[in-house]
């Protein structure tokens, strides 16, 4: 559905030309929802920006749903513009104006309806983000997670086909930002809209996004499904940022242990259900010893995650990573 291929943007400062993003390439298929992460200065917020052409891209083409954006004329690009809804980290509504006039407004922009009709809308659409209760209050008077409803709710209300976040949560506590995501994921699931969020948080891309790119210094250096990423991390930035999250540097410097193998066993889906420490200890003769672990989500999908010392001989070593292979389960040796 999106295309993005070999964008660069590159500004100018002074004499200078400096590079905010270069050669990226990627594709985002209908229905998903697509997670861009990194770092402060990484280029999230320009890249995000060039999808709706709020940055137009110094080279490469930005194709949604078969029509480059950025061959289109002035008119042409708002008309497509109605169709892409955007949420922003400060919510950005209009302060003098109700909670409903806020929904209201892109639907008169638009124009094309009759009061009754925009009415009748702003009215779903509340009900949808649950707010049908605080309809004639102002923004001052919500908190911060009402007020991103009232954004979420605004950027749907002409029906797009694409809505982008712009670190929708940043501004939020934890359990508001899961609330938010959680809405975020039933109106993907609900309305089949296409959602392109950027995040300096892994906990929000494990979340809710199916798929991910990192960015760092303008480039992507690692894309793909969300649970290959966050539990098989390549590249040094991705490993640092699901660190940062999983609070594992696999060293556990000050956590003593035997002098065996540490490995880190990762296993994902209904694996995750089942005995697979007892079976293993009971078939082989070495031991086990715990150091880290976590058993959690990535969207739907169950994982686990263990940091192990293995100790005994070296083939009861291997006889036990062995089984644990045998049985999906992912091992990674570590010293
Ligand atoms: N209008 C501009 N003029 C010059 N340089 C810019 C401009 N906008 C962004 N940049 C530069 O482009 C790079 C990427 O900035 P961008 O805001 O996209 O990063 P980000 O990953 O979204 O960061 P943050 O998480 O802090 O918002 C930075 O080096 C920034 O200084």
């Amino acid at each position: 559905m999106i295309y993005i291929e070999n964008l660069h943007k590159s500004y100018r400062v002074g004499k200078r030309e400096v590079s905010a993003l270069h050669d990226i390439t990627l594709h985002i298929p209908k229905g998903k929802i697509f997670g861009i992460i990194g770092r402060s200065g990484a280029g999230k917020s320009t890249l995000l920006r060039t999808f709706n052409l709020l940055e137009r891209p110094t080279r490469g083409s930005v194709c949604i749903d078969g029509v480059d954006m950025t061959t289109l004329a002035k008119a042409d690009l708002d008309r497509t513009r109605q169709h892409i809804g955007m949420v922003f980290q400060n919510f950005s509504l209009l302060s003098a104006k109700t909670v409903g006039a806020n929904v209201e407004f892109p639907l008169k922009l638009a124009g094309g309806f009759t009061r009754e009709e925009r009415q009748r809308r702003v009215d779903e659409l509340l009900a949808l983000v649950g707010l049908s209760a605080h309809k004639d209050k102002y923004p001052a008077q919500l908190s911060g997670g009402q007020k991103q409803r009232v954004g979420i709710a605004r950027a749907i209300a002409n029906a797009p086909r694409l809505l982008l976040c712009d670190e929708a949560t940043s501004a939020l506590d934890p359990e508001t930002t899961q609330s938010i995501l959680a809405l975020l994921a039933e109106i993907n699931a609900r309305l089949g809209l296409t959602i392109v969020l950027i995040t300096h948080e892994m906990q929000v891309i494990r979340s809710v996004c199916d798929q991910v790119a990192v960015i760092e210094a303008g480039g992507i250096v690692e894309m793909g499904e969300v649970s290959d990423v966050f539990l098989h991390p390549q590249h040094p930035v991705t490993r640092a940022l699901v660190a940062e999250y999983t609070h594992d540097d696999g060293n556990l410097a000050g956590v003593r242990a035997g002098n065996g193998r540490r490995v880190r066993l990762t296993y994902v889906g209904e694996t995750a259900y089942r005995p697979i420490l007892t079976h293993v200890v009971e078939q082989t003769r070495a031991t086990m010893t715990i150091l880290q672990g976590a058993v959690s989500r990535i969207k739907d999908k169950p994982y686990g995650q263990l940091l192990v010392d293995i100790g005994g001989h070296d083939e009861d070593v291997a006889a036990v990573i062995d089984l644990f292979r045998r049985l999906d389960v992912h091992c990674e040796v570590l010293n």
